[in-house]
């Protein structure tokens, strides 16, 4: 098995687990070669888990219980540790949400790019201090030269975010996973490190799986989303379609639009009420049904004992909820739709 000629990773069926919690439970996700994809869900629906799954870098509690993850001919979740290590920070690159706890204190910014750099390639000091240099002028870090010799701690967030972005780059990833990467910093900060995410992007023809429980920061920088609830990805469309055309969407997916103030220019969202989705987060432990029909206000009495499969509604737009695709289920008596007066999904479709 390999990847699809247009796919950089392929997963199948990723399941998680932190002992008797499941943390990601049956997930198929492509990210194509070049895309930025946006994985986005609030707090504690797997989003992490998925990206350290495919790192292999999960916590000792965690396990993977089945699944499949093909980047080009390699399955990352069998990979061993050999075939792994020649894989990340080079192919295959990850960037968290805080700089501070992956630099050393102790060693000057510049050393610390130099010394991944000796490590993925042979290089001699000299030549990796010059190539050390040009990736932080990559990352437009003024005056790289001077800055070679500066320490974490003399660094703000943003510049910190900027030289582990320049690490992450070095080996010229062909996928770039970035959790929350910009969680930690403040909003002009955010906007200077996304926007330089994308630009090297570009540069280096990578793609950028971008986790994010920040749907402003999807309407700018993605190409597609996936939205993860509980586990489990419940809708994937392009970014252009949910947020600035009309249509049916996951009953979720629409909370989180309505709970999004958006700013993107033309996104029909925008200036929209903060909107909170009433209950909370669904127990990690349930099987059965849908996973959101306890909080939504659309569900039939069916969404609470069966699973609902994606069902792609229109060209590139996968959703797994039988509310939006209502002339297939003409029988089922949508009843809480009805009391609580909210045919939207309905009306829009
Ligand atoms: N170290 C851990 N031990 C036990 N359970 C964990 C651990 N880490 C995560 N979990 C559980 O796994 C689930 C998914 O967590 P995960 O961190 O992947 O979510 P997330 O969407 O990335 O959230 P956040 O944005 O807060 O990081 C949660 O239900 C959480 O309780």
């Amino acid at each position: 098995m390999m990847t699809h000629i247009d796919n950089v990773l392929e997963i199948r069926g990723l399941r998680v687990a932190f002992g008797q919690t499941v943390a990601v439970r049956g997930l198929d996700l492509s990210v194509r070669s070049g895309e930025t994809l946006a994985l986005v869900g609030e707090s504690g629906s797997g989003k992490s888990a998925t990206a350290l799954a495919l790192m292999r870098l999960l916590p000792q509690a965690a396990r993977i219980q089945s699944g499949q993850a093909f980047f080009g001919d390699i399955d990352l979740l069998q990979a061993g540790q050999a075939a792994l290590r020649k894989l990340r920070g080079k192919a295959l690159s990850m960037i968290f949400q805080e700089p501070m706890t992956s630099l050393n204190p102790v060693m000057p910014i510049g050393e610390q790019i130099a010394e991944v750099l000796r490590q993925h390639e042979s290089l001699s000091r000299k030549q990796a201090r010059q190539r050390a240099t040009e990736l932080l002028d990559l990352v437009r870090i003024a005056e790289p030269d001077r800055r070679y010799k500066d320490y974490a701690h003399n660094l703000s967030g943003g510049m910190r975010q900027r030289v582990m972005i320049a690490i992450a780059v070095a080996g010229n990833p062909r996928l770039l996973i970035a959790d929350e990467p910009t969680t930690a910093l403040d909003v002009t900060i955010q906007a200077q490190v996304l926007d330089l995410i994308d630009r090297l992007r570009r540069e280096l023809s990578m793609a950028v799986l971008l986790i994010t429980h920040d749907l402003s920061v999807v309407a700018q920088w993605a190409d597609r989303v996936a939205v993860m609830y509980a586990g489990e990805i419940v809708e994937q469309a392009s970014a252009v379609k949910l947020f600035h055309k009309p249509g049916a969407f996951h009953p979720y997916t629409r909370g989180l639009l309505k709970s999004t103030i958006s700013d993107a220019p033309g996104s029909h969202y925008r200036n929209a009420p903060l909107y909170e989705i009433p209950g909370v987060a669904a127990s990690a432990v349930d099987e059965s049904g849908c996973r959101f029909a306890p909080r939504c206000a659309l569900a039939l009495d069916s969404c609470r004992k069966t699973p609902p499969l994606p069902e792609l509604i229109s060209p590139g737009h996968l959703v797994s909820c039988p509310v939006v695709q209502p002339r297939k289920h003409q029988n089922s008596s949508p009843s809480s739709a009805v009391t609580h007066g909210n045919h939207d999904a309905f009306a829009l479709r």
